[in-house]
């Protein structure tokens, strides 16, 4: 009467798939990833199925068909030809039977799945819509993908590295950040390459120390080609300061020089007066005498 979700162990079970269109392809690939055997009927199918270990068979005989479909644990019906989609319905008495054009006369849906680690998400819209199922699963797996558990992953790494190499927090955050916007790294995770994501998340930790490194000793280069300066100013100030000085003392040197001189030629104007003075004492006396 009604359809649930059960998880079938795929593990060489038998599959017999009528058709190599899109829908038989896609059901070929899905069971042979997980360990099933599977034969296809029709005209040719993709060399990527072929490689995975699919086998064709010839839709002409219907003896042949008959034989592939007792061979079959599980049937799945996906060709374009109804008449032929029905007679192999019609043989298919107690299997297990999808079928891709009638779902309702089968009695196995496959849904679309998708897997997170060890948890496994199908979809099913009980056949109403499977474009809705499809952008449903897109939706979904847009929220959590498995780089984000990968991410968590490599976080937890890259968080044991900075812990042991870098003290300050806000320093360790942003490699963090660093990390994870890495479109590098992205691309890595994108693919599993979760080693290869580590190696490549250490490599950028030890450039960023390196840079900070280089930084720090071109400050230090700057720094000291500061203080160097600082003390050139100081000095030719200390210099023009002792020139301004040696210049006052000179001045004030020719000032004294200037007032000795002025001393003694007022001391020779007063010598000078007081000769006079006494000429004219003397010349006085004279006269008087005469
Ligand atoms: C019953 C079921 C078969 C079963 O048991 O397997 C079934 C039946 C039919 N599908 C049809 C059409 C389309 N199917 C898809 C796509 C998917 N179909 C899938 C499952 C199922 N399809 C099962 C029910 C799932 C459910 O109900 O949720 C998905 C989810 C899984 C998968 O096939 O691997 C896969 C998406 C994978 C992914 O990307 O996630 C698209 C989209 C496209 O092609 O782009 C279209 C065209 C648009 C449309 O019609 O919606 C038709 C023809 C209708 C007609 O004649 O018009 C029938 C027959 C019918 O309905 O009569
Ligand atoms: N379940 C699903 O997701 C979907 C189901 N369908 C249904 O499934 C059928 C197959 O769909 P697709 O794989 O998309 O089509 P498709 O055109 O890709 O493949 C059809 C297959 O049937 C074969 N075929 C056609 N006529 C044949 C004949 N007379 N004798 C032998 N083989 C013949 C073709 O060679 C091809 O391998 C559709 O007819 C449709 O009813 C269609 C789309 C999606």
């Amino acid at each position: 009467m009604g359809w649930t979700s059960l998880f079938l162990n795929m593990d060489k079970k038998k599959v017999f798939i009528i058709g190599t269109g899109e829908v038989a392809s896609r059901r070929a690939n899905r069971f042979l990833e997980k360990g099933a055997e599977v034969i296809l009927a029709g005209n040719s199918i993709p060399r990527g199925l072929e490689e995975k270990g699919a086998i064709l068979k010839s839709t002409k005989s219907h003896k042949n068909l008959k034989k592939w479909v007792q061979w079959a644990d599980i049937v799945v019906i996906a060709s374009g030809n109804e008449e032929l989609n029905n007679y192999i319905s019609s043989i298919c008495d107690g299997k297990l039977l999808n079928r891709a054009d009638y779902p309702e006369n089968g009695n196995l849906i496959v849904p679309t799945s998708f897997s997170i680690e060890d948890v496994e998400i199908s979809i099913f819209t009980n056949g109403k819509s499977p474009l809705m199922a499809r952008e449903i699963r897109k939706k979904i797996q847009n929220i959590i993908t498995s780089e984000d558990l990968l991410q968590i992953e490599l976080q937890d790494y890259a968080r044991n590295i900075l812990k042991a190499k870098i003290k300050d927090q806000k320093e360790r955050k942003k490699y963090l950040y660093a990390i994870l916007e890495d479109t590098k790294i992205n691309d890595l995770l994108k693919e599993k390459k979760i080693e290869e994501a580590k190696v490549y998340a250490e490599d950028l930790i030890k450039n960023e120390e390196a840079k900070v490194y280089a930084e720090d000793l071109i400050k230090n280069e700057e720094a000291k080609v500061y203080a160097e300066d600082l003390i050139k100013n100081e000095e030719a100030k200390v210099y023009a300061e002792d020139l301004i000085k040696n210049e006052e003392a000179k001045v004030y040197a020719e000032d004294l020089i200037k007032n000795e001189e002025a001393k003694v030629y007022a001391e020779d104007l007063i010598k000078n007066e007081e000769n006079n003075v006494h000429d004219g004492e003397l010349l006085k006396k004279e006269k008087r005498e005469e």
